[in-house]
């Protein structure tokens, strides 16, 4: 049952426990298991990587088979609805004139004396998709990840996603790849996945960035390979902090922390609450919800340990706590949610009032839910068609505009003891002797 407190000082020591549940003592032999796989792939590539898929996700396979082919890829249509299809289609839409909005743009100024400055955007050449496969599928992630890698202009997207049961992926994952645009799969998941995007094996290329979602052996993988490769952020096991007052609905409380509870056992549901009634009811709710739950077993288990609701005075302290936490998606579901808005500085996603359940975020609105969690919100954002493009920036001197700063520059690099550096404006800039 969602424990409830009232305690600030306590509160506070629950909330960091939670954030810290990926990176806190008992997740080093995790992170043991995560660095010998990285190892192993690095040095024998498709070996290991099969290895693995039989050790962790049960599948035998040989190297040929780790691409989807495109038979498999076309045979996909054939087993979604066109419900299915349509909603794909709807998403698709929605996903990407959200992204197109933001692609960041290259720019000049032109300043005194001929000087030029800028920023040029490009593409990363190769971007390696993570589409999570354990405990769920998640077509919704594939748009997520494609998506805004084709408004950027990636030339070559690779996607990787666990083998699934009977050595076939989810039908869903398939065609929203396709819708995407998206054609080169590989059956792989986990840390083995990640460490092939980083290092590359016989059959899976090394990529420039990796991005996307995962568990705890994905998101451990993702940091230790970071420098080899870019990473979007560490979007690991899904949150929702949910702040409510007397307004919110009890009810759509529960079912919006339990959709969350549902992604993973370490997954995160935390409801702070001015209303001690709406704590008492929220928590029976859950329960409630609960019962007939066919993922009950590992949503109970996200509640027990990492479920948690807070009685506080005021929604300024639900604030401040919440600041704390900077969950990656919070929900304001109280009366004045644009007024709370102000005082909240941390979090990935933000929903705003009671008819905006965070699966609204997740399916179709249009911005990421890739989105950074265990408190990375603090200085991290949402997945975003920048992550796919790097600027390099643009500098042109006119020889009187190198004339007016020379002298300051070779003071700084005679300071630094980089004569060399000095020289390189001096030899441009000295008048000549008259001999
Ligand atoms: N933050 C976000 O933006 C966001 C978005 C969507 C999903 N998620 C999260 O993504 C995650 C999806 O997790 P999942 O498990 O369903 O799929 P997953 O694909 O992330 O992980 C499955 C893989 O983990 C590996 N694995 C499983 N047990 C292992 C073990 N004991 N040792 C080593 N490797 C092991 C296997 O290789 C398997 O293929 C959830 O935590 C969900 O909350 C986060
Ligand atoms: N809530 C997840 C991000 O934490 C995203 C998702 C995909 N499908 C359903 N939910
Ligand atoms: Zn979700």
């Amino acid at each position: 049952m969602l424990r409830i407190i009232t305690q600030v000082a306590e509160a506070k020591t629950e909330l960091r426990r939670i954030c810290d549940r990926t990176h806190d003592d008992q997740i080093v032999h995790k992170e043991a298991t995560v660095r010998e796989v990285l190892q192993a792939v690095k040095r024998q590539g498709d070996k290991a990587l099969l290895h693995y898929t039989a050790e962790f996700d049960g599948q035998i396979f040989t190297a040929e088979q780790l691409r989807v082919s495109g038979s498999e890829l076309d045979a996909a249509y054939q087993q979604v609805s066109k419900e299915l299809l349509d909603a794909i289609g709807l998403a698709r839409q929605q996903i990407e004139a959200f992204h197109r909005q933001r692609i960041p743009k290259s720019w000049v100024q032109f300043g005194e004396d001929e000087i030029v400055l800028g920023k040029r955007y490009t593409p990363v050449d190769k971007a390696g998709l993570y589409v999570p496969g354990g405990r769920a599928s998640y077509p919704s992630t594939v748009l997520m990840n494609a998506i805004p890698a084709k408004v950027a202009g990636v030339p070559r997207i690779v996607m990787v996603t666990p083998p699934g049961q009977g050595k076939t992926i989810n039908a869903a994952v398939l065609v929203a790849a396709q819708e995407a645009g998206v054609q080169e799969i590989y059956r792989v998941g986990g840390a083995q996945a990640i460490a092939a995007l980083a290092y590359g094996t016989e059959t899976i290329p090394k990529v420039d960035v990796i991005t996307g979602p995962g568990n705890i052996y994905v998101t451990l993988a993702k940091k230790l390979v970071y420098g080899a490769v870019g990473i979007d952020s560490l979007a690991g096991p899904s949150e929702v902090l949910v702040i409510a007052d007397a307004a919110a609905n009890p009810v759509y409380v529960a079912a919006d922390m339990l959709a969350q509870a549902e992604h993973d056992p370490m997954a995160a549901a935390i409801l702070l609450t001015t209303d001690a009634g709406l704590a008492k009811k929220v928590q029976l709710e859950v329960e409630r919800q609960l019962e007939n739950h066919p993922r009950r077993l590992l949503t109970e288990k996200a509640i027990a340990h990492y479920g948690l609701i807070v009685v506080v005075d005021s929604l300024n302290v639900a604030a401040e706590l919440s600041n704390e936490f900077a969950p990656e998606h919070l929900e304001l579901e109280v009366q004045e949610p644009w007024e709370i808005l102000e005082k909240i500085r941390h979090a990935g996603a933000i929903f705003l009032g009671n008819s905006t359940p965070e699966a609204v975020g997740d399916y179709l609105a249009g911005p990421n839910h890739t989105l950074p969690t265990s408190g990375a919100a603090r200085y991290a954002s949402a997945l975003g068609v920048e992550t796919f493009m790097k600027h390099s920036s643009l500098i042109q001197y006119s020889p009187t505009a190198l004339q007016k700063v020379s002298n300051a520059i070779q003071i700084l690099a005679q300071a630094e003891g980089l004569p060399s550096h000095a020289d390189s404006v001096r030899l441009r800039t000295e008048k000549p002797t008259d001999e």
